[in-house]
This record gives C-alpha cells, sequence and structure tokens, in this order.
C-alpha cells in the first residue's frame, strides 16, 4: 500500500511517501520519498526541497502568491523527474492528514468527508495557525488527485481524548464545559509514538510504564502517560497554552489578557497575534523564536537571549513537575521535537532540576544528542530517553490500520 502523508505547520508543509506491505514492520520505516515546502525562510517565496529514499534531490523556489501551485509542483515530484519514485499518481492508495484539532468528536483516524471538513474549519477558531492549513493540504490533494483517492485524518487531540475529567474541566464556569471549553491537548500522534518507542527501546511494556514526554519543537508540550493513557498534559482548549515555546507565550496570568483588552487599541485580532507568533523566545529574546540561534546569541553573550533561555528552562522545569505530581513517580522521561532531540543545554539543565529525585543524566551521551537511545546514567532511578518524533510514520501506520486501498475505496 503506497501511503502519502501530509503534515502541515504554520511555517511549513511536509509530506512523506511509504509503502507498507502486509505487516506492520517493527521498526518506522525510511520513505521512498520525503518534501518540504518552507513558507516563511525567505520573504515571498515557497521554498520547496525534495529527497528520496534513493538519494536523489531537487530544490526549487516559487513565488509565495499561489500556495496550491507550490503544493502542486512538490507532489508533481512524485511522478516525475529526478525524484520521481511512481509511475502515476494514482498509485497513490490513501493519503493521511495530521489535522491539529478534532474538538470532542474525533477520536480516531476518520476517512474525511464534505462533513468532517466542515468541522475542521469550524474547529480553526480554537487552532487559527494549525487547522487552516491542515484543511488547505485536504483540498490540495482533492484538486491535484481528485475525489477517488481516500483521504484520512489523523487528529492530535485524539491521544489526549480519554483525559480523567479533573484534568479536563477548567476551573471557570460550569458552562464552559458545556459549550465545548476544555482541555483538549496537542502533539498527541508525537506524544502517543513516542510513548511506544521508549517502552520498545527499554525493553518494557507500556501498560507497566509511567512516562513523561517532552514535546519540544516550535509548538511545545509535555504528557503524563500512565501506562499507555495520557492523563495529563500541558496543552489545553487550544495549543497556546502551557510551556514558553518559540513564538506562543504558553500560559500567562489571563489578567494580563484583560488589562491589555481594556487598553485602547487592542482586539481580539491583536491579541491573538501577540500571543501565538509574536511572544516566547521570539518575544523575550527580540531575535527569533528558533532555538538555533537563541543558543548562538546566548554565546555572544546577548542578555534577551540568556534571558529567554532561562525563562524556557524555567517553565519546563514546572511543568514537569505538575506532570510527575500527575503521574505519582516517573519511570522514564522523553525528550523528542527539534528541540527535545538536539538542545542537549536544555535536556541538562531541565534534568538537573530532578536531581533530588535520583534521576542522572549521562553527560557525554546527553552531549551527542543520539536518537532513540536512553542517555541516563547506569545509576539513575529514572530513565532519559531522546526519541526521534515519526508524525508521518504514526500517520502512515494509522492510515494502514483503516486497511483502506484504492481499490477496495473506489469498489
Ligand atoms: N541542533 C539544534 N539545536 C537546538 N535547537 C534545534 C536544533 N535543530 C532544531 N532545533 C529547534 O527545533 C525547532 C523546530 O522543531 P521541530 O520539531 O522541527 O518543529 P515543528 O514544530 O515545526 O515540527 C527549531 O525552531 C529549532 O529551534
Ligand atoms: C499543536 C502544535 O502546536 O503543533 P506545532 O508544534 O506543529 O505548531
Ligand atoms: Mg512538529
Amino acid at each position: 500500500m503506497k501511503i502519502l502523508v501530509l503534515n502541515a505547520g504554520s511555517s511549513s508543509q511536509k509530506s512523506c511517501l511509504y509503502e507498507l506491505g502486509e505487516s506492520l514492520p517493527q521498526e518506522p520505516l525510511t520513505p521512498l520519498w520525503e518534501a518540504q515546502i518552507d513558507w516563511t525562510k525567505q520573504p515571498g517565496m515557497a521554498l520547496i526541497e525534495v529527497k528520496t529514499g534513493g538519494g536523489a534531490v531537487f530544490e526549487d523556489k516559487l513565488p509565495l502568491d499561489d500556495r496550491l501551485k507550490a503544493i502542486a509542483s512538490m507532489l508533481e515530484t512524485l511522478w516525475c523527474g529526478d525524484t520521481q519514485v511512481l509511475d502515476n499518481p494514482t498509485d497513490i492508495d490513501i493519503v493521511g492528514h495530521r489535522v491539529v484539532h478534532g474538538g470532542e468528536e474525533y477520536r480516531l483516524p476518520t476517512l474525511i468527508t464534505a462533513e468532517v471538513k466542515d468541522a475542521i474549519a469550524r474547529l480553526a477558531e480554537y487552532a487559527p495557525i494549525h487547522n487552516p492549513v491542515n484543511l488547505e493540504g485536504i483540498e490540495a490533494i482533492e484538486q491535484i488527485l481528485g475525489n477517488s483517492v481516500p483521504q484520512v485524518a489523523v487528529f492530535d487531540t485524539a491521544f489526549h481524548s480519554q483525559l480523567p475529567p479533573a484534568a479536563y474541566v477548567y476551573p471557570g464556569l460550569y458552562e464552559w464545559l458545556e459549550q465545548g471549553i476544555r482541555r483538549y491537548g496537542f502533539h498527541g500522534i508525537s506524544h502517543q509514538y513516542c510513548a511506544q518507542r521508549t517502552a520498545q527501546i527499554l525493553g518494557r511494556n507500556l501498560d507497566s510504564l509511567r512516562l513523561i514526554t517532552c514535546h519540544l519543537g516550535n509548538g511545545c508540550s509535555l504528557a503524563a502517560i500512565l501506562n499507555g493513557y495520557s492523563i495529563d498534559t500541558t496543552m489545553g482548549f487550544t495549543p497556546l497554552e502551557g510551556l514558553m515555546m518559540g513564538s506562543r507565550s504558553g500560559s500567562v496570568d489571563p489578567g494580563i489578557l484583560i488589562h491589555l483588552l481594556r487598553q485602547s487599541g487592542m482586539d481580539a485580532e491583536k491579541l491573538d497575534k501577540m500571543l501565538n507568533s509574536l511572544s516566547g523566545l521570539k518575544g523575550i529574546s527580540g531575535l527569533s523564536g528558533d532555538m538555533r540561534h537563541i543558543l548562538s546569541a546566548i554565546a555572544q553573550e546577548n542578555p534577551r537571549a540568556t534571558l529567554a533561555f532561562d525563562i524556557y528552562v524555567h517553565s519546563l522545569r514546572k511543568h514537569i513537575g505538575a506532570m510527575l505530581a500527575s503521574l505519582g513517580g516517573l519511570d522514564a522521561l522523553v525528550f523528542t521535537g527539534g528541540v527535545g532531540e538536539n538542545a542537549a543545554a536544555v535536556r541538562e539543565q531541565a534534568c538537573a532540576a530532578f536531581e533530588f529525585l535520583g534521576l542522572q543524566l549521562d553527560p557525554q551521551e546527553n552531549a551527542a544528542s543520539p536518537r532513540d537511545r536512553d542517555i541516563a546514567s547506569f545509576e539513575s532511578k529514572i530513565r532519559v530517553l531522546i526519541v526521534h518524533t515519526q508524525e508521518d510514520w504514526a500517520i502512515a501506520v494509522s492510515c494502514w490500520q483503516l486497511g483502506f486501498s484504492a481499490a477496495s475505496a473506489t469498489g
């Protein structure tokens, strides 16, 4: 089965093609083809990068005015040119999409229909920098590949759909809950994949493990995972709550928002932009939301970059402490996402706060940032792992499990 995966983020559209046979391999497969469009790296331009399992590469630049055209150009490299891996677009059996907000209704991978698309559009109100671009990917496939290929939405909220009420009900008005204002949690595809991979790496059963998974990418969240179930998480009704992030504030006193709204000239749109796009590492450093830029500015003794890093670590430690309390103990702390997998200084400083529990990193292993490895010292009472998140692979597996093929879907 040939499975195309689209993972749309606020700044990029990533895509992979996997081929899966009749049984699921133990380890994630390397995609036959991988591509990415970066919408923000160069102002006014969409940068396309493609590589194949066979080592072919392709790069292109298109004006940003027509995003659909850029997506079409990216997908064409599947069946044309040096990166060709398919004879024909109709060779694609199924397309899987990461969809960030699935609300209360969508708790399982779901075949996309007009009704599902309406729900994704409706929920864009709560995930304004995510759901619209997820929908854009779905509509691009409809236009480029037609309606005969089945499309599946895999929701980032799904893994957290069994949180206990005390973790998902906000202590505001009871009516909030009746209106669907509750904690949903996000990055579920990544948290679930990393939990399963951790159990595999440790040679333990997931159903007897207490884990905290730290997804630290552009967006950042933690999950407290008990016996394979998410029982608490730091993101909430929207992907804005919790940890300090690249350009998002994470949790701030809601009184600040009331104060800002009362100030002349401040409205919901401006607040949205301020909290989602101009805050976090970017807002504090005044430089960038990219941890690599923050670390190099710290090396140049930039005081605002240092402050941004210190707040990031403080927020991370504090929220790990909260997840620890929800779990009542911990077998392994897991780092994933671009920052979690690569920034040794973040892991070192976060872990230092938990030495009193007998958690101890192996400093050399930590400095080397190895993928899918236990980096705790031999004596450590809590294991610490780096797991390379593979959301696209997890989406492909969900599609495979749904058991669709172009043949069965079209009868
Ligand atoms: N070598 C590195 N050292 C520190 N941070 C890194 C490194 N590589 C990537 N990052 C960070 O990872 C972030 C992106 O993480 P990623 O998981 O790819 O994000 P996304 O949420 O877009 O999927 C970047 O903003 C960057 O700060
Ligand atoms: C849900 C979310 O924050 O996703 P991302 O980290 O991709 O922005
Ligand atoms: Mg991501």
